[in-house]
């Protein structure tokens, strides 16, 4: 199969039965192929029998029996070549909890070759690519900064903040910049000279195969699970694994942006207290309690322009620091630098179908719990509309609806020649028809979206 333009694909991943489903037996599905797409009906058995059907939304279905492998190889494969031309390429797991979100994107068995989850298969793919590239290269290329590895970023979004798992779980603020660009910055160092150095979420350069696997299961393992209504090892959160084509000369300029920045901080505020303690000498009282201007006292213009011209020099510098990472990312001769694969494990679809059939049954939440449902609630929902949004090529984008889809932004806008696409996983247990339903639904409106 070939990578097609930027529309958004929907599949769809049956699991087995399980331990989870316990003596239940699974629903009728059925699977119509049409020219493209496959259209879905799956009917439950009861006193009342329920049948739904799906319009022609679905790039493939994977059966109870595909691996991993053969989902990687369907959904994520096709698009390497993108990634290799600088795209960025977005993965997407929806479902309700317990129905193998988690297995697909991250993999419960990573040291069974054919059961790696998406991000780590992609992970092995991009480096026997990257292999062939910087064996290219002429002998001065290999070991020196040039040489293309994989930088690994892994967060999880939980709330209003998202949580640095390659940075000891710190919590790092999602705020939107006036340069309308998402800022996901961690903890503030203060710097000698009154610098202030907020690190971005960390980045981890990967240089094999081997490392990057260390790397992903070490970031993951602290990954946070909570009681679930269907399974132990839910996920109440979004895990977001980033892969990104690097060198260690990007790095480099990059880290110095952050440098540039921290710069920036002390010079720009003195700039502020300059300006505004020479206006306060101005400012007097008049007899009857009003403020106002004294004509007779002078402001310091000199003082003020000194201190701004400071700040603009900086600034310049700053301004230097962006560009450089952006002519050298466009100089480069291999296009893949940049390059990136986003996998985004989705917390359980339930919380979005509060209110129907599909409410999780179990132990009591507490307060804070509920509180998690709600905005998770609030994400899910936001992404969907970002994504519709998108694919029928709304003026607008609802993206600041959510923290999630605040911080996925710069992936769908990075998209360039890149796909999305999203893996709705669905449990065929009878006891969980509804809301397999509910994902099947979701995913209908989205592929439907994507067709128009
Ligand atoms: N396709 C599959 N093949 C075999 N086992 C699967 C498959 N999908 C899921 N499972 C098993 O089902 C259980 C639940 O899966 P998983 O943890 O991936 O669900 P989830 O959707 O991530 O749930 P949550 O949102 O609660 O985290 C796990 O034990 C997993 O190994």
């Amino acid at each position: 199969m070939s990578a097609e333009s930027s529309a958004f694909r929907t599949y769809v991943r049956f699991r087995p039965l399980n331990a989870n489903d316990g003596e239940a037996s699974a629903f009728d599905y059925t699977i119509d192929n049409t020219e493209t797409k496959r259209k879905i009906t799956i009917s439950a058995d009861g006193p009342r029998k329920r049948t739904w059907k799906s319009g022609a939304s679905f790039c493939d279905v994977f059966q109870p029996t595909a691996s991993n492998n053969d989902v990687f190889n369907s959904v994520v494969a096709p698009t390497l070549p993108l990634v290799m031309e600088g795209a960025t390429c977005n993965f997407f797991a929806y479902g309700h909890s317990g129905s193998g979100k988690t297995h697909t994107i991250i993999g419960y068995h990573n040291d069974e070759e054919k059961e790696l989850g998406l991000c780590l298969a992609a992970a092995r793919e991009l480096f026997q690519a990257l292999e062939g590239i910087n064996s290219d290269k002429d002998p001065d290329h290999q070991g020196n900064n040039d040489k293309l590895g994989v930088a690994v970023r892994i967060y999880e979004v939980r709330g209003k903040f998202a949580y640095d798992l390659l940075n000891k779980g710190t919590q790092c603020h999602v705020r939107e910049g006036p340069d309308g660009r998402t800022h996901v910055r961690g903890e503030t160092e203060m710097l000698e000279g009154g610098k202030v150095r907020v690190r971005p979420i960390v980045a981890i350069p990967c240089w094999s195969f081997a490392e990057m696997r260390h790397t992903v299961l070490s970031g993951l393992a602290s990954r946070q699970t909570g009681s679930s209504s269907i399974h132990d090892e839910s996920s109440r959160t979004h895990a977001v694994v980033e892969l990104e084509v690097v060198n260690k000369t990007l790095l480099a300029l990059r880290e110095a942006v952050i440098e540039r920045e921290s710069e920036l901080v002390p010079v720009g505020k003195r700039a502020t207290d300059v300006y505004l303690e020479e206006n306060k000498k101005r400012i007097i009282k008049t007899a009857d309690g009003q403020v106002t201007i004294n004509p007779a006292v002078h402001i310091d213009q000199e003082r003020i322009d000194e201190a701004e011209a400071e700040k603009t020099k900086y600034q310049g510098r700053l301004e230097a620091a962006e560009n450089a990472v952006r002519d050298y990312s466009q100089a480069y001769p291999h296009p893949s630098l940049g390059g990136k694969f986003v996998f985004v494990d989705l917390a359980g679809s339930e919380y979005l179908d509060r209110g129907t059939a599909a409410l999780p049954t179990g132990p009591k939440q507490t307060p804070q719990e509920r509180q998690q449902g709600r905005q998770i609630n609030t994400d899910l929902f936001t992404l969907k509309e970002v994504i519709r949004a998108r694919a029928s090529n709304q003026a607008r984008t609802p993206f600041r609806g959510s923290p999630l889809t605040l911080i996925l932004r710069h992936h769908f806008l990075a998209e360039g020649k890149g796909q999305s696409a999203m893996i709705l996983t669905a449990s065929p247990s009878q006891t969980q028809f509804a809301a397999s339903m509910n994902t099947l639904k979701y995913g209908d409106l989205v592929g439907a979206a994507s067709s128009e």
